[in-house]
């Protein structure tokens, strides 16, 4: 029977990247990785080469000196992190490391770990197939090395070997990581934490891809013989170990990012219905510093006493710049002591009614609590709240003392204060109480196994939910609206008793956030590529969003049963991007399947859960639940639907919830591979269908259970209160305003707008469908979507859509009987649709009817005049020959004389004989009358052209 290098270790007790390394030495070739399988014969082989060894030639993790090692032995010390309850924590103890005496030459003295990261950079043993290329990263690492040593390695050997916490500390902990193979995956958190204390990384399985960065850079003493070794299987780790020398981002193949965004020009110019125009700031600062540049000067040349008299004539000065009325007004109080409008004599009198001002001294800089009131900041100033009113008034702002007055409102009011403002923004319900349940540690004792998460993602139509189909014996694909996967979907499954949980991700471009979120939730990635089609755009974004989430990376080469197709081509674009194959060397378990026939799927689900039993993902259920809600939507019989990912804890029905902006009990929990059936709890790693929201939560949403069900509405209220104000910003729900008005009519002739109403089954479509809108951006032409929601279109959605002329956009959603009504009694259109990519088709086509047609002048001909007859109440006809081309009666006419235009007219009657004509052609004589021009003399050329109107498209 087949038996796993890494089983065979550790029934060996040694190391299973030595083992690899013995393998070879053995004679048993092909065998690259912990995670390859050993036939009995090779075992055996293994076995015999193991006993039959000298003592000194035990294997040495590298080090090949010539004291025999004696095999790690395994510790199990702390229970996992509580925090991510995802580590189990095997550390394989070192061996203790005796300072070797007198090394051999062929071995010198370095560190067990210098010389582990200096294998994980040497190339493999198994040399790659001929037409496959170098394996770039090995190369790379190996050039590199010498380059930026490490300060561990600087150390001679006998100091490290020396048995000193140096030694057993963060170096060589790091190094751990560097060290290929899975039990160098058996790390504990610690080691994928930043020296600064940061969450680092996870691990690559068995350590190989970031440990190879590490391992990398080590630089190899002078005449180390290169160790024919090969390195560790499987998936590459972000380079983040902490003391690993800088790489540029080119060394490092560029780091997975998110997209650069930029701010669009709309923002910058305040084009964007309803979003605050930057340029409008902007340019209120420029003013507002410009009055203080010219107070400054006034104080300079006026003194800093307000009222003076040389303030008053400055603010007279006919030479100082003008200012608009605001500012003025600003500079006229400061000047003279006070509101402009208000007799000082008048402050003189009331500070004698009111006797000794008992406000607090005035501060340079002051701290308010937003919201905040007008007595409030008075308090907070020291000065009297009359003041900050009279400001206000000067504004021309009526208000009282126990109004709410807004941040920006806040700050004008301090600097006429000549204060500087802080804002502090109250601790809400949120922070305090989700904050606690997110930072909560697990007891150790507590925590228990868990399935691990895969989730499935790559290029559209690679096979992702055909592989997850045929893994778990559904058809989804099948049925599928338009061949593409437009939700997540997560199942769970037991493969000899573990279970495993799988997460489907849409792989269209437009579901890139949810598949952000698939891969959030996830412990490890199956990269899905069509062998016949190799690494696409969205694999590579995959590929990413993976390495974002340091998950360990498993890769499906898919399709394999296609006649003709080019592995080696699928295998070159992964190594292309940081995923060097197994096969070549390299650290990423290639499974090559095929969803059709089967082929590989048992060696898929043999890989993915050894990856999983090297990581031992825990959590701890028993603890009030905490998930992610991955899709939600509107049943028109079980209410608001949620699909959540419980990540620790257990989810029970009847458990208080809050979702993002939705709350509630649950109601009842569903299997997501059985609807009807109904589970009453929900433990670590489970996905469920819950019911019990009271509003659809955004895909990606952290889901937590709380005791009080009014803290989860005021949580979701105060939540879907902000919600709301950002989008009425955002979509130009705004009071209309002098400022906006004129923005409004100044934009009105150049950009025309399709107004929207949005419907669909799920939050996470309409996400996608925004996000897709967004591509349809053109300065003559916009989207503004007025209503977005789950659920059936109402006629609400109607009459707000016949109001302000909007399309709906109804996706995978249908009108109500009303709704229907409505819409066709007003001729409002309900567009339906079951593909994004049809909406995008179609809006794209109706923006671009909505461009103004090109014009484009095309000549038709020349044509002399010859005869001029003037007809008493008609005007004068010209006798014309046409010269060249064509005129038509349609056509305008420039008239030229002696090499001059001298006007041009459009053509009012064209004869031919006596009859009217439609259009004269070269040779041929006409007789013609223009509209509005009578003066026509013989000799005078006529140039006929029309104006044709020419369709625009987005890509002109
Ligand atoms: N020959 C062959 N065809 C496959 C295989 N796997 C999937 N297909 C076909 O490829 C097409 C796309 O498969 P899907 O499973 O929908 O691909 P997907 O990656 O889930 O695509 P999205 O849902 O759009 O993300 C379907 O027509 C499948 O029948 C395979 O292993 N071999």
């Amino acid at each position: 029977m087949a038996v796993r290098i890494y089983s065979l270790a550790k029934e060996l007790a040694v190391d299973s990247k030595e083992l690899v390394d013995i393998c070879t030495r053995a004679g048993v070739t092909g065998k690259g990785s912990a995670l390859a399988s050993l036939s009995d014969d090779e075992v055996a082989k293994v076995k015999d080469f193991l006993s039959n060894k000298p003592s000194g030639a035990a294997p040495s993790g590298g080090g090949g000196g010539s004291t025999p090692k004696a095999p790690p032995a395994m510790e199990r010390p702390s229970r996992p992190d509580s925090k991510t309850g995802r580590m189990r924590v095997i550390v394989p103890k070192k061996a203790d490391p005796k300072p070797p005496a007198d090394p051999a030459p062929e071995a010198p003295a370095e560190t067990p770990d210098a010389a582990v990261a200096a294998d994980a950079s040497e190339p493999p043993a198994t040399p790659a197939p001929a037409e496959a290329p170098q394996p770039t990263p090995a190369g790379e690492a190996a050039e590199a090395k010498p380059t930026e040593p490490q300060s561990s390695e600087a150390k001679p050997a006998g100091e490290d070997a020396g048995g000193s916490e140096a030694a057993e500390s963060s170096t060589e902990e790091r190094s751990d990581l560097s060290r290929p193979g899975p039990l160098a995956g058996m790390v504990r958190r610690e080691d994928y934490m930043t020296p600064g204390g940061g969450s680092g990384r996870m691990p690559v399985v068995g350590g190989g891809g970031g440990g190879g960065g590490q391992g990398a850079k080590t630089p190899r003493k002078q005449g180390d013989a290169p160790k024919p070794r090969p390195v560790v299987k499987l998936a590459a780790m972000p380079t983040a170990a902490p003391a690993a020398p800088k790489k540029t981002a080119k060394e490092e193949g560029g780091p997975a990012q998110k997209p650069d965004m930029k701010l669009p020009a709309e923002v910058l110019t305040g084009g964007k219905i309803g979003a605050k125009p930057l340029a409008a700031h902007l340019k209120r600062a420029e003013r507002t510093l410009e009055a203080e540049k010219i107070r400054s000067r006034t104080d300079e040349t006026g003194g800093r006493g307000r009222g003076t008299a040389a303030g008053g004539a400055a603010a007279r000065d006919p030479n100082k710049p003008m200012l608009g009325g605001r500012e003025q007004r600003q500079l006229s109080r400061n000047r003279s002591g006070g509101s402009s409008r208000m007799p000082r004599r008048s402050f003189r009198t009331r500070r004698k009614r009111t006797g000794i001002n008992t406000a607090a001294p005035r501060k340079g800089r002051i701290t308010v609590q937003l919201p905040c009131t007008v007595k409030e900041l008075s308090e907070s100033a020291g000065v009297p709240a009359a003041q900050i009113l009279r400001i206000l008034m000067a504004e021309g702002v009526m208000t009282t003392i126990t109004a709410q007055i807004d941040p920006e409102l806040t700050e004008f009011i301090a600097a006429e204060l000549d204060l500087d403002v802080d804002f502090a923004q109250p601790e809400t319900l949120e922070d305090r109480v989700l904050t606690a349940l997110e930072d909560r540690e697990d007891p150790a004792e507590d925590l228990v196994a868990r399935a691990p998460v895969i989730t499935f993602l790559g290029h559209v139509d690679h096979g992702k939910t055909s592989l997850l189909d045929k893994l778990i014996g559904i058809d989804v694909a099948g049925g599928e609206s338009g061949g593409i996967t437009q939700h997540i979907r997560a199942y769970q499954i037991d493969k000899d008793n573990k279970p495993i949980a799988f997460v489907d991700t849409p792989g269209h471009a437009a579901f890139t956030e949810m598949r952000a979120r698939g891969a959030n939730v996830t412990d490890i990635a199956v990269i899905v590529v069509a062998a016949d089609d190799g690494v696409m755009p969205q694999t590579e974004e995959a590929i990413s969003h993976a390495k974002a989430a340091d998950v360990p990376i498993v890769v499906a080469l898919n399709k394999c049963d296609l006649p003709g197709v080019d592995i080696n081509r699928a295998m070159q674009g992964l190594a292309a991007n940081d995923l060097l194959p197994s096969e070549w060397g390299g650290e990423v378990e290639v499974i090559k399947t095929s969803a059709m026939t089967g082929e590989g799927l048992d060696d898929l689900l043999d890989t993915l859960l050894t990856v999983a039993e090297l990581h031992e993902y825990t959590a701890n259920p028993n603890r009030p639940a905490i998930g992610a809600c991955l899709e939600s939507q509107q049943d028109s019989d079980r209410g608001v639907v949620t699909k959540v990912m419980v990540t620790n804890g257990t989810l029970r029905v009847g458990d208080i919830i809050v979702c993002g902006d939705a709350y509630g009990r649950v109601k009842a929990m569903y299997d997501p591979l059985d609807p009807k059936k109904r589970l009453t709890e929900a433990l670590p790693s489970t996905p469920v269908n819950l019911t019990g929201l009271d509003t659809a939560p955004g895909a990606g949403e952290r889901m937590y259970v709380l005791d009080d069900i009014s803290q989860a509405r005021e949580i979701a209220e105060a939540r879907a209160h902000a919600e709301r104000s950002d989008f009425l910003g955002a979509t130009g729900y705004q009071q209309v305003t002098l400022e906006n008005l004129f923005d409004r009519l100044e934009g009105a002739e150049e950009v025309q707008t399709l107004n929207l109403i949005i419907r669909a089954d799920v939050r996470g479509s309409i996400e996608a469908i925004e996000k897709e809108l967004e591509k349809l951006d053109h300065p003559e032409v916009r989207l503004r979507i007025l209503q977005k929601g789950v659920g059936g279109i109402t006629e609400g959605d109607i009459v707000l859509a016949e109001a302000s002329d909007a399309i709906v956009i109804a996706f995978n959603v249908v009108p109500d009987d009303k709704a229907r009504a409505r819409a066709s009694e007003v001729g409002v259109q309900i567009r339906r649709y079951g593909v994004i990519y049809k909406i995008t088709d179609e809006l794209r086509s109706a923006m671009e009817g909505m461009l103004k047609p090109e014009q484009r002048e095309v000549e038709l001909g020349r044509v002399l005049v010859q005869l001029v007859f003037k007809i008493s109440r008609i005007g004068s006809i010209a006798g014309c020959r046409v010269l060249q081309g064509v005129v038509s009666r349609d056509a305008r006419v420039r008239v030229i004389r002696d090499n001059t235009i001298i006007g041009d007219y459009a053509v009012d009657t064209l004869r031919r004989e006596k009859d009217d004509a439609k259009e004269v052609r070269e040779g041929y004589e006409c007789g013609i009358k223009l509209a509005g021009f009578n003066d026509i003399k013989e000799g005078d050329l006529f140039e006929a052209y029309k104006i044709e109107e020419i369709g625009r498209s987005f890509d002109d």
